[in-house]
């Protein structure tokens, strides 16, 4: 991140880079080729094979990772069922996987938060999706699953030149062998409730009755696909969210002193009313995600010549967004580096410079998802803990999503 930080104040907001072999890529932080790209022409530009062909080898084809008419007909499919209306039904389900969590939290020695916010929201996502269908031992295998698929695109991206090796070796079949099993086990679950006749109120059986144009529903691996797709693209991003969040709020004791005040007044309400009394613990999640927004980058590649600028970016070229990058602008944020939670209170409107996320028609279908799952769980824990930092400065691993490094905090009872 330094690196391309000196890069941007050297050579521009849009710069490009040589990587050889006739290879290159352009990192841009300019907000308008951003907005551009993911939605005034967006159908002009394609995402990057790292999503549509590496990425699918582990997850599958779903809403992530499909391009053109494959993804318009799943996104208008899907759309629905994220609506805010429908979210609100998984709320009690969101807060029992959350309250069940949080009792992993230990007060007697400082903790490292992340693995504890991961399985959170992996729960999180598991207990919307089935409810009570799914049990912590399949949790518990899926979570393995979809993390050692990610941790395996890693090394192919980063070790691109050890690929025979990873075939070789064996390494790939296996990784290739347990999103298998991943998908068996969902299958499972589903093959189980196509024979219940009573309604839940979970994802699952939204996802069971929603119908496309033609008042068909989804194939049998469809949404075997889109569901694997939820847990990958649902989980790592909430958790980075949530330990970064902690973080910067353990660092700012006012902000911890207004935020408890908001979270005592709510303390006797229910989630749906909690959600709408929370500006504040939304302003500070929304200020959060400015400094570490979880997905750091978008990439993209022009299907066209683009011309922007003083620029023209012949077709095929990568594009790469830097969101952390634009979310630091001096131009647009007064103190920058600051956390500064109330700048989102004054009725600005940011979403020239702000998508974390992303924008357009591709922009995230669980949006409303994760702000309400990380809305009550900072009801949850500020109902009941205080929190210190214990080191300086925040440190971040930038992978495929921006993950906090040593997030270690003390909780403290509240008095
Ligand atoms: C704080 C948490 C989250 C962040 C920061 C985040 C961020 C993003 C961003 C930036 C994109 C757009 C990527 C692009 O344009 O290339 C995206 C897409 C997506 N997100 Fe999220 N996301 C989060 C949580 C979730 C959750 C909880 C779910 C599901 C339960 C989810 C499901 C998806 C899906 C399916 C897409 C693909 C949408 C499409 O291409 O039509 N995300 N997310």
């Amino acid at each position: 991140m330094p690196f391309h930080h000196r890069n941007f104040e050297k050579l521009g907001d849009t710069f490009q880079l040589n990587l050889g072999l006739g290879k290159h890529v352009v990192f841009s932080r300019d907000q308008d080729l951003a907005i551009l790209a993911l939605q005034k022409q967006q159908k002009d530009f394609i995402k990057s094979p790292i999503q549509t062909k590496d990425l699918v080898k582990y997850v599958g084809k779903g809403l992530l990772t499909v391009e053109g008419e494959e993804w318009k007909t799943q996104r208008k499919l899907l759309q629905p069922t994220f609506y805010k209306k429908n979210i609100y039904q998984l709320l009690d389900l969101m807060q029992d996987a959350i309250v069940k969590q949080l009792q992993n939290i230990k007060t007697d020695q400082p903790i490292d938060v992340f693995p504890i916010f991961n399985d959170l929201a992996f729960k999180v996502v598991a207990k919307s999706l089935f409810s009570d269908a799914i049990s912590n031992e399949q949790i518990s295998r899926l979570q393995y699953i979809t993390e050692e698929a990610q941790n395996m695109l890693v090394k192919e991206l980063r070790q691109p030149y050890k690929k025979w090796w990873f075939i070789w070796s064996g390494e790939l079949k296996k990784k290739l062998l347990l999103t298998k099993e991943a998908l068996q086990i969902i299958e499972g679950i589903i093959t189980k409730r196509r024979k219940q006749s009573s309604q839940k109120e979970d994802l699952l059986d939204m996802l069971l009755h929603t119908t496309y144009e033609d008042g068909s529903s989804m194939t049998h691996e469809k949404l075997l696909d889109e569901i694997l797709i939820l847990f990958i693209a649902g989980h790592e991003t909430t958790s980075n969210a949530l330990s970064f969040t902690t973080q910067l709020i353990a660092r700012n004791p006012d902000v911890q002193q207004k935020l408890i005040q908001e979270v005592d007044q709510n303390k006797l309400r229910t989630p749906l009313d909690v959600l709408k009394n929370s500006p504040f613990t939304t302003a500070v999640i929304e200020e959060s995600m400015r400094l570490y927004p979880p997905v750091y980058f978008i990439d993209r590649v022009n299907t066209k010549t683009l011309k922007f600028k003083d620029y023209t970016i012949p077709k095929n070229t990568s594009l790469l967004f830097s969101l952390y990058e634009m979310h630091r602008k001096q131009e647009f944020w007064e103190e920058p580096l600051n956390f500064i939670p109330e700048r989102f209170l004054n009725g600005k409107n940011h979403a020239a410079y702000y998508f974390p996320f992303g924008a357009g028609p591709r922009k995230c279908i669980g949006n409303n998802f994760a702000m309400y799952e990380i809305i009550l769980v900072m009801q949850e824990l500020f109902a009941k803990y205080q929190i210190e930092f214990t080191n300086q400065p925040i440190e971040i691993l930038p992978l495929i999503s921006l993950k906090p490094k040593n997030a270690i905090l003390h909780f403290n009872y509240r008095k």
